[in-house]
């Protein structure tokens, strides 16, 4: 059985320049599409299984990256944006036409990651930006539907494709969490 993980994967994960300058997201409308320009490159990219971040149609993860929010400028069309839902943490602006979701915001100032948005790195025009690194929220694909005996197949694809598959974050992140709310605590 082929495993299909993310159309911007399933082919090998294929490496950023190391020098992307930035770019322009683009949703899917023929007409009238929203763009929202980036400056710089992408962090800590990675595919998710979780039933909340926006995956093209017939994935069954996303591929979603952070950049600085002040890094983030909606050019074209922004009427079309709505908010998906005002009460997650991660602040989804969808375009109305199409459903692509064109950046998460944290507006939470007490987050871990508040100061950084969400993007979906495949609708860049421009080619280079940093590749996924790992899988994250692995076993919540099973919540969209995936059944329980598939898996193993999708782990094992995602460990061949260089994607380390973690049922939450990566360590290095859980461990940046972690150390915010030590802070925090001891604030
Ligand atoms: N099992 C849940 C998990 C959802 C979840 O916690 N998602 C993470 C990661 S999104 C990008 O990596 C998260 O931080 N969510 C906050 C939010 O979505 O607002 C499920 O699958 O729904
Ligand atoms: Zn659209
Ligand atoms: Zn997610």
């Amino acid at each position: 059985m082929t495993v299909h993980i993310h159309p911007s994967v399933d082919n090998g994960v294929k490496q950023g320049s190391g020098s992307f300058a930035g770019g322009t997201l683009v949703c899917k409308c023929a007409s009238k599409p929203v763009k929202v320009g980036i400056k710089g490159d992408v962090a800590h990219n990675h595919a998710c299984g979780c039933t909340k971040c926006w995956k093209p149609s017939g994935a069954i993860f996303s591929v979603v990256a952070v950049v600085p929010r002040e890094n983030v400028t909606v050019l074209e069309n922004g009427d079309k944006l709505k908010i998906v839902d005002a009460a997650a943490v991660i602040q989804r602006h969808a375009c109305t036409g199409c459903g692509t979701h064109m950046y998460g915001r944290i507006e939470n100032k007490g987050h871990p990651f508040y100061g950084l948005d969400f993007i979906h790195p495949e609708l860049f025009q421009e080619s280079g930006s940093a590749a996924p690194g790992f899988a994250a929220f692995v076993s919540s694909v099973i919540e969209s539907g995936v059944k329980p005996a598939d898996m193993a197949g999708i782990r094992s694809r995602l460990k061949e494709l260089g994607l380390e598959p973690y049922d939450c974050l990566s360590p290095p992140l859980m461990d940046a969490i972690a150390t915010h709310v030590a802070k925090s605590k001891a604030a």
